[in-house]
């Protein structure tokens, strides 16, 4: 579930007034999400046309300081022709406003699903549209620090301590020691832009093969071009479980990649570690809420365990996981 705040439909017709799109007709409370509230929202629009919008209410994780870095990153990126959803300002132009003591934004709606097991077709145009997405964000002015980088995951994983990790899975302890190891080896100076940093299927909308949306950017960060394709590839070239790789859906992403923005060799070679950099970053994120969540909270836990199939299999594999 992810609508962890009701607001009454006078709140929110009086939220919605603020804006230039018309008066409410309906906001409906979305499902999916985990971090922030998210409603459907149509209104009448301004030329007699209705229009929808994505309300988001920023419940946690969020820092207020960080919101304009990813509002304004939306609009840069719209503009330069990348899928991604505007940013609608307010009447004063505030690309958010705050209700009660939480921020919330109003977003542009866009059409697509997303896709639970993607085709190689779908992939090569996932790759091509982050490649572009890329190259649009170097002109970006803004920049912020990856906060959830190789020496965070391992500082993550020795805090939640041996004990509790071994209580999730008795395979994870000896991840600690493995964590340190990449990020002390965690190559530096690799070509950098703003990057997206969570790009899984879910944050993607599809229409057939064609990729309509990125959204979620709330993880983007100033950091590393070819770690966005490593998470990128250990998000969607995987069965969930991480169990099952497939060959062909990754090297369709990469290849999509590439016809945009070729990877240089220093890149080439650094993918088997940045790749396990990345897994690790999710087993961690995933420990961490494992043992913060409880057991019988609404919110359903992510197992850190899929990423410890695809951190073996980077491992395993070496550079023949992105031959
Ligand atoms: N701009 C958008 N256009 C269409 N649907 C969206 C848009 N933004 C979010 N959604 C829908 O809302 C859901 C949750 O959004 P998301 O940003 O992923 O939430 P969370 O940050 O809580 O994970 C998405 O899975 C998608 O269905
Ligand atoms: N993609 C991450 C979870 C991040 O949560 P989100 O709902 O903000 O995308 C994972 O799978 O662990």
């Amino acid at each position: 579930m992810a609508v962890y705040t009701q607001l009454s439909a006078n709140t929110l017709a009086q939220l919605i007034a603020q804006y230039d799109v018309g008066a409410l007709v309906f906001a409906k409370g979305i499902a999916e999400g985990i971090s922030n509230s998210n409603w459907l929202v149509e209104t009448t629009g301004r030329a007699g046309k209705s229009a929808r919008f994505i309300l988001t209410m920023y419940e946690r994780r969020i820092a207020l300081d960080d919101l304009p870095f990813f509002l304004d990153l939306l609009d840069h990126l719209a503009a330069h022709d990348c899928p991604v959803p505007r940013t609608i300002h307010d009447r004063d132009g505030a690309s958010y406003r705050m209700l009660d003591s939480k921020a919330v934004a109003l977003i542009e709606f866009l059409p697509g699903i997303s896709v639970d097991e993607p085709t190689p077709a779908q992939a090569r145009n996932v790759g091509a549209v982050l490649a572009r997405m890329h190259e649009a964000a170097k002109g970006f002015g803004s920049t912020r620090a990856n906060d959830l980088g190789p020496e965070v995951s391992a500082r993550v994983l020795a805090e939640c301590g041996e004990a509790a990790l071994s209580q999730i899975n008795p395979a994870l302890p000896a991840l600690i020691d493995h964590a340190q190891r990449i990020a002390d080896g965690w190559p530096m100076g690799l070509p950098s832009s703003v990057i997206h940093s969570d790009l899984f299927p879910d944050n993607v909308l599809m229409l057939d093969d064609e990729v309509s949306g990125l959204i979620d950017f709330y993880f983007a960060c100033t950091d590393a071009m070819a770690y966005d394709l490593a998470v990128t590839h250990a998000a969607w070239a995987f069965s969930a479980d991480g169990a099952r790789y497939y060959s062909d859906v990754g090297s369709a992403l990469v290849e999509g990649y590439e016809s945009v923005r070729p990877l240089t060799a220093e890149e080439r070679s650094a993918m088997p570690l940045l790749a396990q950099g990345a897994s690790m970053r999710f087993i961690s994120s995933r420990a961490f809420d494992w043992l913060d969540t409880p057991a019988d909270a609404m919110v359903t836990r992510k197992d850190p365990m899929d990423f410890v199939r695809r951190l073996e299999f980077y491992r395993r594999q070496g550079q023949t996981a992105f031959a």
